[in-house]
């Protein structure tokens, strides 16, 4: 299994409250949200839209929870708009996740994403054309460099709804990114929910996975999901996902071939549902046992 200290675990705060639905845990505090995180035994978090915007402000409230920031979203738009739009962007963010001790930067390409669109997940995601696969490629390249500069790596998001989805779309682009530019985050819900085994991402690309995402599916969900033509965000609402250990994914396998793999950094429990349905410090503490059962950590 893992070797010692490989692994930092952590949990995202869409459990508590959700970045693209504020109405989803609009009561629940920043300081419950972090508190809770801490009891339930997580090392750390990446960032939500009630932490605080200032950095001392936001490093005095994890130090006291013994928390660290690991990473944050970042929505690039290389294939729709101006290039010096993402980048000025991202210089900020960058910056800020710098100061806040983070190594990494999570990017996902948001043009033409379907994510926050009214129509169906499971038939209208985008397709890129070859000119949109070069912007996407060009870009990333350059978004790395420029976290080269301050040590940092990013790590891009593939995503249901987006061009970047399935196993072929992110083989195409670890082909056509510069492998020390850009690496990639395994998120297994996603890659679950498209119909892709995980376990052939994690074979075909173990030397650029540098953040993971654990999140669990919930079967009979998803298939109402893709039944009934439901959006993304709506899927949500629904309870197509969970944590790791209330849902149809095997995690064991996967955390096998992570620590053969020799994996080292982030693991983060990100598991949007309705916290008013899945109350966040029991869901987050389902998955805490799960991890510590199946991944012996
Ligand atoms: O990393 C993520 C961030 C969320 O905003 C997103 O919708 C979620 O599904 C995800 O994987
Ligand atoms: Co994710």
């Amino acid at each position: 299994m893992f070797k010692e200290n490989a692994v930092k675990l952590g949990i995202c705060p869409i459990g508590w409250t959700n970045d693209d639905m504020p109405e989803l845990g609009s009561g629940n505090t920043f300081e419950q949200c972090v508190s809770e995180m801490a009891l339930a035994g997580f090392q750390g978090t990446e960032v939500g839209n009630k932490y605080p915007k200032d950095t001392q402000e936001l490093k005095q409230a994890l130090e006291l929870r013994q928390l660290q920031i690991a990473s944050a979203w970042f929505s690039s738009f290389l294939t729709t708009r101006p290039y010096k739009e993402t980048e000025e962007a991202f210089i900020k963010h960058r910056d800020f996740l710098h100061e806040m001790g983070a190594k990494v930067i999570v990017v996902s390409e948001q043009g033409h994403s379907i994510q926050k669109e009214d129509v169906p997940l499971f038939e209208d995601k985008p397709h890129f054309n070859e000119q949109e696969w070069e912007l996407l490629a060009e870009g990333l390249n350059t978004l790395g460099e420029l976290a080269r500069e301050k040590g940092m790596d990013i790590v891009f998001h593939h995503h249901m709804g987006t061009g970047v989805q399935t196993i072929e779309e992110i083989d195409k682009l670890m082909n056509i990114t510069d492998e020390d530019k850009v690496s990639l985050l395994f998120d297994t819900g996603h890659l679950y929910l498209s119909g892709e085994d995980p376990l052939d991402v994690l074979k075909s690309h173990s030397y650029r996975i540098k953040h993971v995402h654990l999140k669990d599916v919930r079967d009979d969900v998803a298939a109402e999901v893709h039944q009934n033509k439901t959006a993304f965000l709506d899927g949500v609402r629904e309870g197509m996902f969970t944590v790791p250990g209330n849902g149809d994914i095997d995690f064991g396998p996967i955390f096998e071939t992570l620590a053969q793999m020799d994996y080292k950094g982030w693991m983060l429990v990100e598991a949007e549902q309705d916290p008013a349905i899945a109350n966040p410090l029991e869901y987050a503490v389902i998955a805490r046992n799960h991890i510590r059962e199946k991944a012996k950590i």
